[in-house]
């Protein structure tokens, strides 16, 4: 019998973030693996036209869930969505459902984020920051909590090129950049943000990285374990081979090339690509869960979910598995036949984005107009150009990453556990076939 799995049984566990890629993953192994827990309180945001049991209800019925439905038909039963803004002040939520999660719950995943790059200061302060803190506060009232697990990313301290399994200090304290945010316009905050995020490459990143300092200075005597996934794709096994279902990091970019739009990005082919599949981050997070609560480690616990240290994979062998799959399997109705390659300066960048990215958009959207329809090439190739450029830092640069706490990890885990929990540190001997699976879900879900 699994330990890990057992551990869940009788819990009342809060997610936030529930909605997103990890949080769904996280939710439907917690269910499909223990059957007997409690509740699963999720905190969602109300969406226009759709009622919280709609959004749960929806998420149900996709793929991702089948299998857990074939063994728990009711499984929606053990679901509780409570209607919760992170950007407010208490979350915006009711009375009556405040204290029965401050009553009940004894684990917290914190999934919730803007993990969009261009985020303004503001807004990637209030969710990656403030409302983290928040949740603390809320955690330091719950009698019933033994583990408070936070997500953060690989990334939130990419202004390092070695990084280890520490939090590692901002140089201005997260306090007093979110007492600035209360004072200052968003004009301002536009202005200055380059200055306060100096060798960040993006708000998003700078504020993971505040929300650890936050978690650090703010948990007091709580249990907690941060989480640091570097870029998560596709599941590679569970609850079937290749789940994914956003546009986020590599998966928009491998559909460009797919339907022949991308032909060229900057990158170093032999940077290291850190790609972790999904299922194996879901994995590490449960079971630094259940060693979270079990032994109430003396101090706060980082776990790196990354694969570049073990058994690096290059962003060249990357692309030339992607061509490979493309040629093998191609999108129907492509705009072109699928071809790119890597550039590694500037100048040469920016050939290429003309001569093979503007060019045929210029010559397409004339076809189109020419044919009474309306031009719209030229608008999908700029935003398709504004995703490379902002993820052009990240495919040129390589980061090692300890994972002696990932390692402990499995080494404290039953061997029960140690067959059916895939880690990170063995995720990296399968990374090929990670890579080559990438391809096909994202083809379906755009496929036409
Ligand atoms: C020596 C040997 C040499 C050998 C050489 C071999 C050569 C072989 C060459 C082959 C090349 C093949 C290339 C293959 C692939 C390589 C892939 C490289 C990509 C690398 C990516 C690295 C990423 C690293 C990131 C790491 C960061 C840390 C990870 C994290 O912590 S969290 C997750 C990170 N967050 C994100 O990823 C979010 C980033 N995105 C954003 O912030 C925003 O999207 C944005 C970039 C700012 C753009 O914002 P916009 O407002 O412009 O757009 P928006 O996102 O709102 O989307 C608008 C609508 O458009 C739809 N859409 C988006 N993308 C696509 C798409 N690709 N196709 C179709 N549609 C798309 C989107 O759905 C929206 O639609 P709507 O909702 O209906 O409006
Ligand atoms: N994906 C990746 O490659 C990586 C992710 N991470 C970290 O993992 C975590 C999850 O990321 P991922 O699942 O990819 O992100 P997603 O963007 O897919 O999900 C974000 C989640 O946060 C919720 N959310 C956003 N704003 C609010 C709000 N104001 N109130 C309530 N909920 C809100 C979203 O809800 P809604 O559905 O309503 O939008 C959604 O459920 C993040 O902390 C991220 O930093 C770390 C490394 C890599």
């Amino acid at each position: 019998m699994s330990m890990i799995a057992a551990f869940y049984g009788n819990k009342s566990i809060l997610i936030t973030g529930a909605t997103g890629f990890l949080g769904k993953v996280l939710m439907e192994k917690l269910l499909r693996t223990s059957p007997h827990l409690k509740v699963i309180y999720i905190l969602v945001r109300p969406k226009a036209g759709q009622t919280l049991q709609q959004r749960v209800f929806q998420i149900l019925d996709s793929k991702l869930f089948e299998k857990v439905k074939e063994s728990c038909p009711n499984v929606h039963e053990k679901i509780r969505p409570i209607s919760a803004d992170l950007d407010q002040r208490d979350f915006a939520m009711g009375k009556e459902d405040m204290q029965e999660l401050l009553a009940s719950t004894n684990i917290i995943f914190h999934c919730a984020a803007t993990v969009r790059f261009d985020a303004h200061l503001r807004n990637a302060v209030q969710l990656n920051v403030i409302a983290t803190q928040q949740l603390l506060v809320m955690a330091s009232q719950m009698p019933k909590l033994e583990a408070f697990i936070h997500f953060s990313t690989a990334f939130s301290n990419c202004n390092l090129n070695q990084i280890d399994e520490v939090i590692y200090p901002c140089p201005v304290e997260p306090r007093k950049i979110i007492d600035s945010m209360e004072w200052l316009d968003d004009t301002i905050i536009e202005e200055i943000t380059p200055k306060l995020i100096r060798d960040w490459p993006n708000t998003y990143t700078y504020t993971k990285a505040l929300g650890e300092m936050v978690i650090q200075q703010e948990g007091g005597n709580l249990n907690i374990a941060i989480i640091r996934p570097s870029i998560v794709g596709p599941s590679w096994q569970e609850p079937f081979p290749g789940w994914v279902d956003n546009l986020n990091g590599p998966s928009g970019m491998i559909i460009a090339t797919g339907k022949g739009f991308l032909r060229s990005i900057r990158a170093t082919p032999m940077a290291v690509a850190d790609l972790i599949p999904v299922d194996m981050v879901v994995n590490l997070t449960l079971a630094a869960g259940w060693y979270t609560a079990v032994h109430r480690p003396k101090s706060l616990l980082i776990y790196h979910s990354t694969t570049g240290g073990l058994n690096p994979c290059k962003w060249s062998e990357m692309g030339l598995q992607v061509l490979a799959s493309f040629k093998k399997i191609p999108f129907e109705k492509a705009f072109r036949r699928p071809n790119a390659n890597f550039t590694t300066n500037s100048l040469s960048a920016q050939y290429w984005n003309a001569v093979t990215h503007r060019a045929p958009a210029i010559v397409y959207d004339c076809y189109l107009v020419l044919t009474g329809r309306k031009p719209r090439m030229m608008k999908l190739m700029t935003r398709l150009l504004k995703t490379i450029s902002m993820l052009e830092y990240f495919t040129n640069r390589s980061w090692e990453w300890t994972s002696a706490n990932s390692e402990m990890l499995r080494s404290e885990m039953s061997p029960e556990d140690q067959r059916v929990t895939v880690l990170t540190t063995q995720a990296a001997r399968n990374r090929m076939d990670c890579i080559s699976r990438y391809c096909l879900p994202l083809r379906k879900s755009l496929a036409g």
